[in-house]
């Protein structure tokens, strides 16, 4: 039979209503059916245009950046999908605290901690044998024996170098020496917390290989091979010096200490050897303790410096506040909450407020929720949760100028102003920080040693006056960071 020109008309006009209807159906079904509605308070997600990549490209170019106005575009929740993860961000106060107690027990720490102990140390297949050795021994073991009762037997030995490791920028001719601020911090901190830790036979040549592995941690947490070349060779680097400074003590029946190290590197050794890692691991181990009591640590101190180097009237504020310390009392009283000087303790909680980035991320292994000022929002299982905790300290509704570094910001006042709320670095509940007492401490002591022994000037002024290093935006981890050198000049206090 042939078709008339109406019966083609007829038929196309029936196929498109079928192709419309099936379209629908196609539609209901995957968003009504295969995929179920929304649950309530689900985060909004921010948009993006290929599916699986998400916002990969933009998020890792700048992630400081994005987080800043992700946050301001989304408010207190929102969602981030890249590389086929999907991420929501919390930044409210009690919704960051209640991801660090995760008392649903559904927020799993050890998945993102995993990729954090590969990115520094490098494990191999042996990773969760590791970390919950990490978990169920070892970190224990430094909690104790870093907790403010115990850790003289560190901070002891870091107080009594720190001085001598300052001494090696005391040049004779009394000129001044231009310097990389960071080298100023970063060399004598790492030698006296290595030896402290370690004891005499800690390779303290490591320094650059560690400064390198430090610098190229974001890009080995991306584990794209291509990008973490460097990173992955000054890793290399770093633990087969480890490997060396423990080579003989673990070849022995490992009764006897290794020279003058602590009770926690010994003791930490001890139950690697007794769970039978190999030395390599073991070495690993070592790598992650001293990344983890230096990283943060230095830069909070470089922070702090830098602000009080560009400004003059604070650091002239700071020197006459740690000379009158010193007339009447004695360093070891820093610690004492009655003595310790209030500029000081300010500027500190300043710079770990201003200084801190993200610091809790976790993974979903049920569906759950983290409640945001009252509203439960929904994790479902399989998403990653991280608490912004930067956009907290920087809400302008608790903290007046947020961006500004105020050094007298948490000095009580005489009137009825409250002080602002102390800043949160440490994270909080089960893997709450096991080093903050020592790292404190370690700030207050080398500030005052330092700026007690020299004066500390830019080299260069520019027309408009000094200015804070760059920020590097890469790393959303821990404690902000730069990669631009800060030379100061310094020379020997009269
Ligand atoms: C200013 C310096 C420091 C900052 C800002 C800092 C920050 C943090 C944060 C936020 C966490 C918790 C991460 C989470 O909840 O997933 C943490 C954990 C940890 N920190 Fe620190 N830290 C600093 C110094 C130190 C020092 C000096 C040590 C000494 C060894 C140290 C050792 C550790 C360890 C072992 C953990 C893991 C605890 C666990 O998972 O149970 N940190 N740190």
């Amino acid at each position: 039979m042939a078709f008339t020109q109406s019966m083609v008309l007829n038929l196309s006009g029936s196929a498109a209503v079928g192709l419309f209807a099936f379209a629908v159906f196609v539609y209901t079904y995957s968003s009504r059916i295969v995929k179920p509605r929304d649950p309530p308070n689900t985060p909004i997600t921010v948009p993006y245009l290929f599916p699986w990549i998400g916002s990969f490209f933009t998020f890792n170019k700048d992630p400081l950046e994005c987080l800043k106005q992700y946050h301001l575009s989304y408010g207190k929740y929102y969602k981030i999908y890249a590389a086929g993860r999907a991420v929501v961000v919390i930044t409210d106060p009690d919704g960051v605290a209640s991801i660090s107690r995760d008392t649903t027990k559904h927020l799993d720490h050890k998945l993102v901690f995993s990729q954090i102990l590969h990115g520094i140390a490098g494990f191999g297949s042996s990773i969760d044998f590791i970390q919950d050795l990490l978990d169920s021994k070892i970190f224990p073991i430094v909690k104790t024996s870093l907790s403010p009762a115990l850790m003289s037997e560190v901070t002891g030995t870091v107080d009594s170098l720190i001085p001598l490791e300052l001494e090696r920028f005391y040049t004779s001719n009394s000129k001044a020496t231009s310097l990389n601020l960071l080298e100023v911090i970063g060399r004598p901190i790492y030698n006296a917390g290595s030896l402290a830790l370690f004891g005499p036979t800690f390779p303290l040549d490591s320094f650059h290989d560690f400064l390198e592995l430090d610098s190229f941690l974001p890009q080995l947490l991306t584990r794209l091979p291509f990008i973490a070349q460097r990173g992955r060779f000054a890793r290399l680097r770093m633990v087969s010096h480890l490997e060396k400074y423990i080579e003989e003590w673990w070849a022995t029946d490992g009764t006897q200490d290794i020279p003058h190290a602590s009770t926690t590197v010994m003791l930490s050794l001890t139950e690697l050897k007794a769970a039978q890692v190999s030395r390599r691991d073991a070495a690993g181990t070592l790598l992650l303790f001293l990344w983890g009591f230096h990283s943060n640590m230095w830069f909070m101190i470089f922070w702090l410096l830098t602000h009080l180097v560009v400004d003059r009237t604070s650091m002239t504020r700071m020197i006459s506040e740690i000379e009158s310390f010193r007339a009447k009392h004695s360093l070891d009283q820093l610690d004492d909450p009655h003595c310790t000087p209030p500029l000081l303790e300010s500027a500190i909680q300043e710079t770990l407020r201003w200084a801190t980035t993200s610091t809790t991320a976790r993974y979903a292994t049920e569906d759950t929720a983290v409640v945001v000022d009252g509203t439960p929002v929904p994790i479902m299982k399989g998403e990653y949760v991280l608490g912004d905790i930067r956009a907290v300290h920087y809400d302008p509704e608790v903290y007046e100028h947020p961006y500004e570094f105020k050094i007298d910001r948490y000095v009580t006042k005489n009137d009825d102003r409250l002080a602002a709320p102390k800043p949160s670095p440490w994270g909080r509940g089960k893997h709450m920080c096991v080093g903050r007492h020592v790292a404190v401490h370690a700030m207050r002591r080398f500030a005052v040693e330092l700026l007690s022994t020299y004066d500390i000037v830019p080299t260069k002024p520019s027309s408009d006056g000094p200015k804070i290093p760059s920020i590097n935006t890469r790393h959303f981890l821990g404690s902000l960071k730069s990669t631009e050198d800060f030379q100061i000049l310094l020379s020997r206090r009269a």
